[in-house]
C-alpha cells in the first residue's frame, strides 16, 4: 500500500511535473507563435517596402526613359540646327567673299570720289563766292522792288486819275444802243398778221418752208441800217407811210450814240464797253446802268442774259469784274467788302427780291443820308458778297421770286422796274511792309432792268383792264421821270440852284445818290428789230437822243482819308 502509495505520489510528482512542463511547453509555443507573428509581419512589411522600391525603380526607369527620348530629339533638333549653322557658315563665308571683293571695288571708288570731292569742293568755294554776290544783288533788288511798290502805288493814284479823266471826256452821262436780232418767236402766225397784212400768204398755219421763213424774216424786219462801220456809233432807220393824198411818204431817221450794237453783237462784245465802268465803282464812283426799251426788246437778256457762258449778262459779268478788279487791287494795297441788294419797284411800290418769303409784304422807304451821300432802304436784304458764284445763286433767287410774282400778276416782270446794287466799300492798307495810305472810297454800281416803255394801248384805256392801266401810268411816270431828272441834271451845269425832281417817281427817288452829277451813267437803250414795232423804236430813240445830249457835270468819287 505504502508503496502504491508511494507511487501514486510519484506519479502525482511526475504528473506535476509533466503539468509544468506542459505549462511550459505551451507558454514557449505561445511565445514561438508571437514571434511567428512578429516574423510573419515583418515579412509582409519587407514585401511592401520592396513592391514600394520596385515601383519606385519602374517610374525612375520610365522617367529615365522619358529623358534619354526627350535628350534624343533635342539631339536630333541640335543636329539639324548645326546643320543650318553649318549651311549659314559656308553661305556667310561666301558672302564675305563677295564683300571682300564689294569692299576692294568700294575702296577703290571711295578714292576716286574723294578726288572728285576735292574737285567740288574748290566749285563750291566759287560758288559761295557767288552766292554772296547774289545776295547783294538780291538785296539791291529787293530795296528796288520795295521802290517800284511805291511807284506802283503812286502809279495807281495816276491811273485813277487819268482813268476818270478818260470817262469824264466820253461824258459822265453815255448812251448805247443795241438792236436784238429776230427771234424764232417772232416768226409766228399772229406777228405775220400784224406786220404783213398786205401779203398774200394763205398758210397761217405755221408749218412754212426754210425759203419761205427766210423771206418772212425780210419782211417783218424794220430797214435799219448802221452806216458807221469804224466806230459803230450810228444808226439810220428808214420808214415809209402813205401820206393824206395817199401818195408813199418816206422818212429817214438819223440817230447817233456813244455805240450801237447791231443784232449780231455778243453779250461779251456789249461789256466790253461796260466794263471800264465797273472799274470806275471800285474807285470810289456811283455808277448806273439802265436798260431801256419796249418789252421783249432785250432788256433782260442785256442785263441778266441766258444760262450760257456766252449769253451770260450785264450784272453777272459786271459782279465778275468787280470781283477781279478787288483781287487785282489787293496788290496794289486796297481791301474791299463787297454787299449786294436786289429790289424791285412794282406800281411804286418798293419789293426786296432778296427778302424772306415769297411775297415781300413790308413797306419799304428809302432813306437818304446827305452826308455820306449814301442811301439805304428800310427793312431790305443787304446781303455781304464774298463770290462771283454767290452772286449768280442771288440772281436767280431774285429771278425765281419775280417769277413767283409774275404767275401772281401777269407779265409783271416786263411792268416793274428791278434794281441790284452792289456796293464796294475799299481801304488802302498798303502793302507787306509798305504802310496803306488810309484812304477810303465807296462806290456803288446800279445795275437797272426797267420796264416795257410801250405807250398806252388804247384797248386797256377803255378800262377793258384797270390795274393794266395803272401799271402802265406808273411805268410811264417813273421813265418819264426819270427823263426829267436827266434832263435836269444837265441844265443844273448852267444854273447850280436847279430843282433836281428826284422825289417824283420811287424809281428816281431810291437812285438821287446814284443820277446826280456826281456819278456815271450809262443807258443802254434796247431795240426790237420789227417793222411791227418801228414806232415805239422810234419814240425810244427820240427819249435816248434827249438822254444822250444831255450833259452831266463832273463824276466825283467818294472817297475820305482816315
Ligand atoms: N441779243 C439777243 N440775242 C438773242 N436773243 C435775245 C437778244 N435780246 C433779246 N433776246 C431774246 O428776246 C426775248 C425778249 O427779250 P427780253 O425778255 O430780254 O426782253 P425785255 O425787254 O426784257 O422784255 P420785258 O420788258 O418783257 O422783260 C427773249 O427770249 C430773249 O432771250
Amino acid at each position: 500500500m505504502e508503496a502504491e502509495r508511494s507511487k501514486v505520489s510519484e506519479l502525482q510528482a511526475n504528473q506535476l511535473a509533466l503539468s509544468r512542463e506542459l505549462a511550459n511547453a505551451k507558454s514557449q509555443e505561445l511565445n514561438q507563435r508571437r514571434e511567428l507573428v512578429n516574423a510573419s509581419d515583418e515579412i509582409e512589411n519587407l514585401k511592401k517596402r520592396h513592391a514600394r522600391e520596385v515601383m519606385d525603380l519602374e517610374m525612375d526607369v520610365k522617367k529615365r526613359d522619358r529623358e534619354i527620348r526627350e535628350v534624343n530629339e533635342d539631339l536630333r533638333v541640335c543636329r539639324g540646327d548645326l546643320e543650318r549653322e553649318r549651311e549659314t557658315v559656308s553661305t556667310l563665308k561666301s558672302t564675305i567673299q563677295h564683300q571682300s571683293t564689294a569692299h576692294l571695288t568700294m575702296t577703290t571708288q571711295n578714292g576716286a570720289l574723294q578726288a572728285q570731292i576735292g574737285a567740288l569742293q574748290s566749285q563750291v568755294d566759287v560758288y559761295a563766292r557767288t552766292v554772296s554776290d547774289l545776295t547783294l544783288k538780291l538785296e539791291a533788288a529787293q530795296k528796288e522792288v520795295e521802290e517800284m511798290k511805291k511807284d506802283a502805288m503812286d502809279s495807281e493814284i495816276v491811273r485813277r486819275k487819268l482813268h476818270n479823266m478818260v470817262q469824264e471826256l466820253k461824258g459822265n452821262i453815255r448812251v448805247f444802243c443795241r438792236v436784238r436780232p429776230i427771234l424764232p418767236s417772232d416768226i409766228t402766225p399772229t406777228d405775220r398778221l400784224l406786220t404783213s397784212s398786205s401779203s398774200s400768204h394763205s398758210d397761217m398755219s405755221g408749218s412754212m418752208s426754210p425759203e419761205e421763213a427766210e423771206r418772212l424774216k425780210v419782211e417783218m424786219l424794220a430797214n435799219m441800217v448802221f452806216p458807221d462801220r469804224r466806230d459803230h456809233k450810228e444808226i439810220v432807220i428808214a420808214s415809209s407811210s402813205e401820206s393824206a393824198t395817199g401818195q408813199e411818204r418816206k422818212e429817214v431817221y438819223n440817230f447817233g450814240f456813244d455805240r450801237v450794237f447791231e443784232p449780231e453783237s455778243t453779250q461779251a462784245e456789249v461789256f466790253e464797253e461796260i466794263s471800264q465802268l465797273a472799274q470806275s465803282c471800285t474807285d470810289g464812283y456811283n455808277v448806273c446802268i439802265f436798260a431801256y426799251g419796249q418789252t421783249g426788246s432785250g432788256k433782260s437778256f442785256t442785263m441778266e442774259g441766258g444760262a450760257s457762258e456766252s449769253s451770260v449778262g450785264m450784272i453777272p459779268r459786271a459782279v465778275e469784274q468787280v470781283f477781279r478788279v478787288a483781287e487785282e487791287m489787293k496788290t496794289r494795297g486796297w481791301e474791299y467788302k463787297i454787299e449786294g441788294q436786289f429790289l424791285e419797284i412794282y406800281n411804286e411800290t418798293i419789293n426786296d427780291l432778296l427778302g424772306k418769303g415769297e411775297f415781300d409784304k413790308k413797306k419799304h422807304e428809302i432813306k437818304h443820308d446827305a452826308k455820306t451821300g449814301s442811301t439805304r432802304v428800310t427793312d431790305v436784304n443787304v446781303v455781304p458778297l464774298h463770290s462771283a458764284s454767290q452772286v449768280r445763286s442771288l440772281l436767280s433767287l431774285a429771278q425765281s421770286r419775280r417769277s413767283v410774282a409774275a404767275t401772281l400778276m401777269n407779265e409783271r416782270s416786263s411792268r416793274s422796274h428791278s434794281v441790284f446794287t452792289l456796293r464796294i466799300t475799299g481801304v488802302n492798307v498798303g502793302l507787306g511792309g509798305c504802310g496803306g495810305t488810309g484812304e477810303r472810297c465807296e462806290g456803288s454800281l446800279n445795275l437797272v432792268d426797267l420796264a416795257g416803255s410801250e405807250r398806252l394801248n388804247v384797248s386797256f384805256a377803255n378800262g377793258a383792264d384797270k390795274e393794266r392801266v395803272r401799271e402802265t401810268q406808273n411805268i410811264n411816270k417813273s421813265l418819264s421821270a426819270l427823263g426829267d431828272v436827266i434832263a435836269a441834271l444837265g441844265e443844273k451845269g448852267e444854273k447850280s440852284d436847279k430843282h433836281i425832281p428826284y422825289r417824283n417817281s420811287k424809281l428816281t427817288y431810291l437812285l438821287q445818290n446814284s443820277l446826280s452829277g456826281n456819278s456815271k451813267t450809262l443807258m443802254v437803250l434796247n431795240l426790237s428789230p420789227l417793222a411791227a414795232h418801228l414806232n415805239e423804236s422810234l419814240t425810244s430813240l427820240r427819249f435816248a437822243t434827249k438822254v444822250n445830249n444831255t450833259t452831266i457835270g463832273t463824276a466825283k468819287k467818294q472817297s475820305r482819308t482816315s
